[in-house]
């Protein structure tokens, strides 16, 4: 197999892109069948269609690519593979070529960049801050939210091609990574294509990605789509058994085609939500997970991230009522209150819920803020050393091994990043155990019902305590060596044959089994052993869906985990210890918030299909 590699060359307003192309020049490609579907002004590049491509991402397995060399000749696998490189290669040098063409100012001339993603990370802040393109530029080109989705969907998929490269299975990985960057290229294509021409055939569209000369220069944010996709303002909300998520997408960019309604109800819900982080004895706002520069559905805005117990929920539907917040806004749901609470919102707020399944909402939205956060992912080293312990970030996609992450960038842990498969544990009032294969290939394999809402309802009645905080503050002062059975206390040293050292539990509660210890018990003690034994339960649980599905990385996610380091890290080690340092627990910053962000970036799912769970 050919190995994939990037060097890129910045110059003044001029980016070099070399990578496998096997027809960069017109004449080869045409030589081998394919045709050119938009020249681009000003470049070298033209963009090319390949058919037979097109043909593969539609059929049913679109979401994978499969290079199977046993039923694939060479050749044809290598052809297969490189006319896909070469043609999403051929996108993204055409992107930077144009961005980098237009922007007269030149955000990527001081030359320093030796890394695609910083070339393209700058490109697309000119292109979000400024709008320059738009009134400036005499170019009759693709409209700023073609190029803002272009350049963004290019930069993720440069970085993953940089990450994949240095992996051995890279051509089936890369080959799935392009199918998908390809596919969304065609989805912008047509939704900009849709309002001047009535052809739906991306392959005969004169007018694909970007290049065009027919797109209309007005209306450049595309009102048609906005209206396809649902109106301001967008609300995610996830509302689960215990919990609901809400997430807020504030836009930030200039919003030209915004209908004044939308322009005033946005202020209003600004006017309330921002300047508080709490509303109420109960919601609060968590302020230091909010997201900038985030680009959604089309648009760039902020992501506000809010929660409240779901047994308030009537009293916020009241709150949203008597506000005027959601009047003609979109309001994505997902959890078991989607379904349950969906005729007290629709008919209290005359609005139509559009519903998402919660699992894919899950995966979709981890999937979101990975691409949206390189500082999303981490692991602990030395999880159970008090005075040792470090959480290290793991760069699972963007800024993955960047120049400015010395510190890991020779650490092959961190190369590999947040690649599929994995598997996801998801933590919430019960547990749900995912394996994630590929972009829209994850299956929900196993469950558990003893989860973080067992961890409260046992901490409220041993030990009294209120609420979540408190119990999590009790259970990480305590000791669970005073409560559980070690092995150490069975067999008076480690058990070695069978790889059990004498701290480990060898039985939950086991040590308090007798009414004299029942008296003399503190609830400290008492709060970690119920934290370790359902971590330890979980973490099991996990761990063999991992090794039969032979899958390293394991990523625990759910509000168990929020403001919880005690149980991510008694998971670590569990994870260390009973796979021998062959699976890694990773965990995620915004906890317990991918279902809420999974069901407003599916906005364009959900919206057109309405989606019922
Ligand atoms: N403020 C809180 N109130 C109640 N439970 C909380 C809180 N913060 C974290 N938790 C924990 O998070 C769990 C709920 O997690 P979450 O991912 O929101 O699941 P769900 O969708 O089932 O509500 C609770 O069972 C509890 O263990
Ligand atoms: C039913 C649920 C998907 C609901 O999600 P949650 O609100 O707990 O996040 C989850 O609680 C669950 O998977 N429970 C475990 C069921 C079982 O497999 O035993």
């Amino acid at each position: 197999m050919q190995r994939l590699c990037l060097p890129i060359k910045v110059a003044r307003r001029s980016i070099v892109v070399r990578a496998i192309t096997t027809f960069r020049r017109n004449e080869n490609a045409v030589a081998r069948g394919y045709r050119p579907i938009a020249p681009l002004q000003h470049q070298s590049t033209a963009l090319w269609h390949s058919r037979p491509f097109n043909r593969m991402s539609s059929d049913a397995s679109n979401v994978r690519i499969k290079v199977d060399r046993s039923e694939t000749a060479e050749g044809a696998v290598s052809l297969q593979f490189e006319t896909l490189i070469s043609e999403a290669l051929s996108k993204l040098d055409a992107a930077i070529d144009l961005v980098s063409t237009q922007d007269s100012a030149g955000t990527s001339q001081d030359g320093s960049f030796d890394k695609l993603e910083h070339v393209l990370q700058d490109l697309l802040k000119a292109i979000q801050q400024r709008k320059r393109i738009e009134s400036k530029t005499d170019l009759d080109g693709p409209s700023d939210l073609n190029i803002s989705s272009i350049l963004h969907l290019a930069k993720s998929f440069a970085e993953d091609v940089t990450v994949s490269s240095k992996r051995q299975d890279a051509e089936t990985i890369i080959g799935c990574k392009a199918n998908r960057f390809i596919d969304t290229l065609d989805q912008i294509a047509s939704n900009q294509t849709s309002k001047t021409t009535d052809e739906t055939d991306i392959n005969s569209l004169p007018a694909a990605a970007i290049g065009s000369q027919s797109y209309p220069r007005k209306n450049r944010h595309n009102r048609e789509h906005r209206q396809q996709i649902g109106s301001l303002p967008w609300f995610g909300l996830d509302i689960g058994g215990t919990l609901t998520k809400l997430v807020y997408f504030e836009p930030t960019d200039n919003g030209e085609d915004d209908t004044e309604e939308e322009v005033h109800r946005g202020q209003i819900i600004r006017q309330y939500l921002i300047p508080s982080k709490a509303y109420g004895k109960t919601g609060v706002r968590d302020e230091d997970l909010q997201l900038d520069n985030v680009l959604m559905n089309g648009r760039t805005g902020t992501l506000h991230f809010i929660r409240f117990p779901t047994d308030r929920m009537i009293p916020f539907i009241q709150l949203v009522k008597s506000k005027g917040f959601v009047q003609n806004g979109t309001v994505c749901a997902t959890g078991g209150g989607a379904i349950k609470y969906a005729h007290d919102m629709e008919s209290e707020l005359s609005m139509q819920l559009h519903k998402a399944d919660e699992l894919q909402s899950l995966i979709s939205g981890i999937e979101f803020i990975a691409e949206n956060h390189p500082e999303e992912c981490y692991y602990y080293e030395n999880p159970l050393d008090d005075d040792n312990h470090r959480e290290v970030i793991w760069r699972w996609s963007s800024g993955r091994c960047s120049s400015t992450d010395d510190d890991y960038s020779h650490d092959d842990r961190n190369e590999n990043g947040l690649q599929y498969p994995y598997v996801v544990c998801n933590i919430g009032s019960g547990v749900s155990v995912l394996v994630v294969r590929g972009h829209n290939d994850f299956e929900r394999v196993s469950g558990c019902s003893i989860g973080g809402g067992t961890f409260q309802a046992l901490c409220s009645f041993l030990c009294h305590s209120d609420t979540f905080e408190e119990s999590v503050k009790l259970a990480a002062k305590g000791d669970n060596k005073n409560v559980d059975k070690l092995v150490g206390d069975i067999y008076g040293s480690a058990y070695d044959s069978i790889g059990l050292s004498s701290d480990t539990v060898a039985a939950s509660f086991g040590k308090i089994s007798s009414p004299k210890d029942r008296d003399n018990v503190k609830v400290e003690d008492l709060a970690r052993s119920m934290l370790v034994t359902i971590a330890n339960n979980i973490g099991s649980i996990a761990l063999d869906v991992a090794k039969l599905h032979d899958i390293e990385r394991i990523v625990f996610v759910g509000n168990f985990l929020r403001g919880n380091p005690t149980a991510a890290r008694h998971l670590s080690n569990a994870m260390n210890f009973w796979s021998k340092g062959t699976k890694t627990a990773l965990f995620l910053k915004h906890e317990g918030y991918f279902g809420a962000v999974g069901c407003l970036d599916k906005l364009v799912d959900v919206a057109n299909t309405d989606t019922n769970v």
